[in-house]
């Protein structure tokens, strides 16, 4: 199968070829293996620091995935993350870390790369789209004004950045209610994070077995702010200029025309790969959903890049457990091969109105399946070059 490069499916072809920088690390392997049968995109080149580059893929890596390292990368040189060395890449995917995410991404884009991030170094930038690609993927039309005040402007590149792999858990359900019963006003949050969200080695031992660490750092901020930015719509002012002719200027609206309140408790427990987390929702509506409606709404939950056809979108975004012990880490984190969201204990909430459980896998939906379902999806609405 390949890709079809615009609107119109029935307009084929082709394969695209992607770089994967931060390629050696737990999120870089990741998308290596989920891109090793992909339908469209064909992994090219690979990056990671100097102390990986110029080595064989398979003796710069400490491979930590179940299913062995695939055929297509055991003969790949790690390289340099500099954007010469991906000369023949129409799109970039980062998983890089965060310490030096920023200029090479910025790098990346100036020599006119398609890059998709999961650090979070530009989240917060104005003129970045933070999509959690089941959620806000009208947000892309950031990207010609994001292209056009580069200096100097720039024809094909930008940045496109994940969410935080907690903030993407919990906004999945989020999203589904607010589309089925208007804005919500409160939420609060409390997370159970796994340790593959720390990188390799990430957490000492001797600190998580047989513990709970109720702290990690700069968490809880960023899921409340990410938060207000992902659900809110997009502003458009228009200003006259000198000549009379109109300039639109777009802006993130961060939720502003329906506040919202919210507040994360984050911590770090003894699971591998999984993000639980404890969700409770106070709707603007009165009276409330009941807790069945509120089942109906996450189970009909049908996101854009599904409809579109993103090969990587989960056919079910959004499962709803009936049984009372689920969703849980080791059962259900593979639900979609990652790339869906397990919600469960579904029940009235007697502070605010209703509260469930939600399941994601950190390091498929929270990482690397986001950032290819939105390279599929910005491909699909011809926002790629190829
Ligand atoms: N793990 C998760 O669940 C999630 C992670 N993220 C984000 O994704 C990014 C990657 O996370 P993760 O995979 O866990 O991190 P890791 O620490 O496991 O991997 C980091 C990668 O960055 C590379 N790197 C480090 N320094 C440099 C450098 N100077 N130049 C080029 N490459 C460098 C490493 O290469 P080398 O092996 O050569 O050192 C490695 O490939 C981070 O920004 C993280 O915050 C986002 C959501 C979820
Ligand atoms: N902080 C997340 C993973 C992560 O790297 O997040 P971010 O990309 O927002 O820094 C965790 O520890 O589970």
């Amino acid at each position: 199968m390949s890709v079809p490069p615009s609107d119109d499916p029935s307009v084929s072809t082709q394969t695209v070829k992607v770089g994967i920088l931060g390629a050696t690390g737990t999120v870089g392997q990741r998308f290596i293996s989920l891109l090793a049968d992909h339908p469209w995109f064909i992994i090219h080149a690979l990056g990671a620091s100097s102390r990986s580059a110029g080595k064989p893929y398979p003796q710069a890596v400490k491979w930590k995935q179940t299913s062995p390292i695939p055929a297509v990368v055991r003969t790949l040189v790690v390289q340099e993350c500099i954007p010469e060395k991906f000369a023949d890449c129409a799109v970039i995917f980062s998983g890089l870390d965060a310490d030096v995410a920023g200029d090479i991404e910025a790098a990346f884009r100036k020599a006119e790369f398609a890059v998709f991030s999961n650090a979070k170094n530009y989240r917060k930038d104005p003129q970045v789209p933070l999509v959690v690609p089941l959620v806000n993927t009208s947000h892309y039309s950031m990207i010609p004004q994001q292209r056009s005040l580069q200096s100097p402007p720039l024809k094909k590149g930008f940045i496109v950045t994940n969410a935080n792999c907690s903030t993407t858990a919990f906004i999945i359900p989020l999203a589904a209610l607010e589309k089925a019963f208007g804005p919500i006003e409160s939420c609060m949050v409390t997370t159970m994070q796994a340790i593959s969200g720390a990188g390799y080695p990430g957490i000492s031992s001797l600190d998580i077995i047989d513990n709970v660490v109720p702290y990690i750092s700069g968490e809880e901020e960023k899921i409340e702010w990410e938060t207000l930015k992902i659900l809110g719509g997009i502003d458009e002012t228009e200003k006259a200029g000198a000549d009379g002719a109109t300039d639109k200027t777009l802006s993130f609206d961060m939720h502003q025309a329906h506040p919202l309140r919210i507040s994360a408790s984050c911590n770090r427990v003894p699971v591998v790969d999984g993000h639980m987390e404890c969700v409770s929702v106070r709707f603007s509506r009165r009276p409330p959903p009941s807790p069945q409606q509120v089942r109906e709404a996450l189970l009909s939950y049908t996101p854009e890049a599904r409809t579109l056809g993103c090969p990587s979108a989960p056919r079910h975004a959004i499962f709803v457990h009936e049984e009372a012990d689920r969703p849980q880490p080791r059962l259900d984190r593979d639900y979609q091969r990652g790339a869906g969201v397990s919600v469960g204990r579904v029940r009235q909430c007697m502070v605010l109105d209703i509260k469930f459980v939600v399941l994601a896998n950190n390091v498929c939906i929270g990482a690397a399946t986001s950032s290819i379902i939105n390279a599929e999806f910005a491909l699909l609405k011809g926002y790629v070059s190829t």
